[in-house]
């Protein structure tokens, strides 16, 4: 099981359908949508799953303070009121429901083109203010007109797809679709700045990430023809907006839609109160389809997560990911255990790790033999918090490239000997320990090369030593121990290699130092580690 949910808290207003099928499956919920932060900070430790919109700033503090928390989810598509990298690093799942909401932000872009047009929400106040203006308002057609969209996912695609059939020619831009897949849904990729010049509207679908934080400047609105329109129904910060206040008032921006802000709600209302500005308070997925879709959304990737089924639309988790069915249990706590195991045996683990995968059972088990072996390595590491931060396979991958350790990971077809998977693990230095499983046992079967001629139970707690030039290591280990009455389960030792013979006795009780202490005169190596 890759988690366990006792208890749920959905901090903002999330269709009732969430709790709905939480309950149904055995999952408790509590809705409580109207936490200050220090009340969301005192009251997070009492939950394991946190259920969010847009509302609730699921800060750093508040995850700093989730000594339970295993997931956030969010029902919708941004993210950025998650600190994902403050959640990764806890080893929280951070996971959004991505294209529940698609269609009703695209509709709402698509009706903000149209009202840019012609002026829908002015002449609409105008009438209701008593007046019958009809020259005031000439419009002009969408058709032939060209519509630039920056971010071609799934937005973007079907607002393309919507405005075309308004007779808009469609060009746009994205870094990571190619023209070749832009060219699918009729739109034109070209470079910005062969874009800019072109557009006689401009729609935003991006995340807010640093390349697109006011992507949209007064250097662009300089290259844009004069009275250029602009659609951001994406995230504020993408415009920037006091650049199209100067680009409204000069008329070089002949007219905005937005439904998404720096600040929201925003408090200085000066661009929202511009009379070429059209603004809806962030209402873009607000459509009973698109809310109860991403409702019901969230909470069946809650219970597919819980159940080990699938952990679509996490987006922090990759290794897990690969890891949810029961078969990969054994191979994920066995790589944990030599994790553990090398970290005992090496000071120094250095910055390159070589996992080499053999048996057809582990062709593509390398991210998470990798992120498990991780964090058992790294059990001791600072993540730099301060805090003591049980790794995961969520956070050990994160904290290892925070370290600068390098993964690399090699497949084999056929293990060697009587396994027909093993996996081993080999760092910078040169030490690799091999291991494989017996139903839900792990087994370790070589050290440094050294081979046990029985596989090693890796279980409980062990004294694991090294003896060079002593043909009577294992009598006298086992003598040693006796001497100070440690009882053990098994002693083991393995074949001579580069003259050296390593050692490992799983003691019935973890001894303490005891057990380091009592056999330290026979070897040349010793150290405990409870596995
Ligand atoms: N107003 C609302 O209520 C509402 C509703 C849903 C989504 N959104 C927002 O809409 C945006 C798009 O959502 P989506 O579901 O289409 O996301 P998506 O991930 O499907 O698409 C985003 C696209 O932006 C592209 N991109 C990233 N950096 C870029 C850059 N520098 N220049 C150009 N393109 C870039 C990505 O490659 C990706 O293809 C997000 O910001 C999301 O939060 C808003
Ligand atoms: O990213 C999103 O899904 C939208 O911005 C919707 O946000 P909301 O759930 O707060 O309406």
């Amino acid at each position: 099981m890759v988690l366990t949910l006792r208890k749920v808290l959905i901090s903002d207003e999330v269709d009732a359908k969430c709790i709905e099928v939480l309950k149904s499956n055995g999952i408790d919920v509590e809705k409580n949508t109207k936490l200050t932060k220090e009340q969301l900070v005192a009251e997070i430790p009492k939950y394991d799953g946190l259920i969010v919109r847009s509302a609730t700033k699921v800060t750093a503090d508040v995850i700093n303070a989730a000594s339970n928390l295993r997931i956030i989810g969010r029902a919708g598509t941004g993210v950025d009121n998650i600190d994902c990298e403050a959640a990764t690093k806890k080893g929280i799942i951070v996971m959004n429901t991505p294209g529940g909401n698609t269609l009703s932000a695209a509709e709402h872009t698509c009706a903000m083109v149209v009202s840019l047009s012609r002026e829908v929400p002015l002449a609409c106040q105008s009438m209701k203010e008593g007046r019958w203006d009809r020259k005031k308002f000439m419009g002009s057609e969408l058709n032939g007109k060209t519509l630039g969209i920056i971010g071609l996912g799934r937005i973007g695609k079907e607002v393309a797809l919507r405005m075309q059939s308004f007779g808009m020619k469609t060009i746009g831009f994205d870094p990571i679709i190619p023209a070749e897949v832009a060219a699918e849904f009729n739109v034109e990729w070209m470079p910005l700045e062969k874009l800019w010049p072109q557009i006689d509207y401009v729609t935003v679908h991006t995340p807010l990430i640093p390349q697109t934080t006011n992507l949209i400047n007064d250097k662009v609105f300089g290259v844009c023809k004069k009275g250029v329109k602009i659609i951001n129904c994406a995230r504020g910060g993408i415009v920037d907006e006091a650049a199209l206040l100067r680009a409204l008032e000069s008329g070089q921006c002949g007219g905005a839609g937005f439904d998404v802000f720096v600040q929201e709600p925003p408090t200085d209302l000066t661009l929202v109160k511009h009379p070429k500005m059209i603004a809806t308070p962030h209402l873009g997925a607000n459509t009973s389809e698109a809310q109860k879709r991403v409702a019901v959304e969230i909470a069946e990737q809650f219970v597919d997560a819980v159940n080990g089924k699938s952990l679509f639309g996490a987006l922090n988790a990759a290794a897990m990911a690969t890891a949810l069915s029961p078969d990969t249990q054994p191979w994920v706590n066995l790589a944990q255990k030599l994790g553990k195991l090398a970290a005992s045996v090496n000071s120094d683990i250095g910055k390159e790790i070589t996992i080499i995968a053999k048996g057809p059972e582990l062709a593509k088990a390398g991210s998470y033999l990798s992120a498990a072996f991780l964090s058992g390595l790294l059990q001791n590491s600072s993540t730099g918090s301060g805090d003591q931060v049980v790794l995961n396979l969520v956070n050990a991958p994160a904290l290892a490239k925070q370290m600068g350790i390098t993964v690399k990971t090699e497949t084999k077809e056929v293990a060697h000997g009587a396994f027909k998977n093993a996996v081993c693990f080999r760092l910078g230095n040169g030490f690799c320990v091999s291991g494989t499983t017996s139903g839900s046992e792990a087994l370790l079967l070589k050290i440094k090369g050294a081979q046990f001629s029985s596989p090693v139970c890796l279980s409980g707690s062990l004294l694991v030593f090294r003896g060079t030039g002593n043909s009577q290591l294992l009598p006298k280990v086992a003598g040693a121990l006796g001497s100070a009455r440690i009882s053990l389960e098994a002693v083991s030792t393995s074949s001579e290699e580069n003259a050296a013979k390593w050692g490992v006795a799983n003691l019935t009780n973890p001894a303490g130092g005891k057990g380091v202490q009592a056999i330290k005169d026979c070897v040349d190596f010793v150290t405990m580690v409870t596995v």
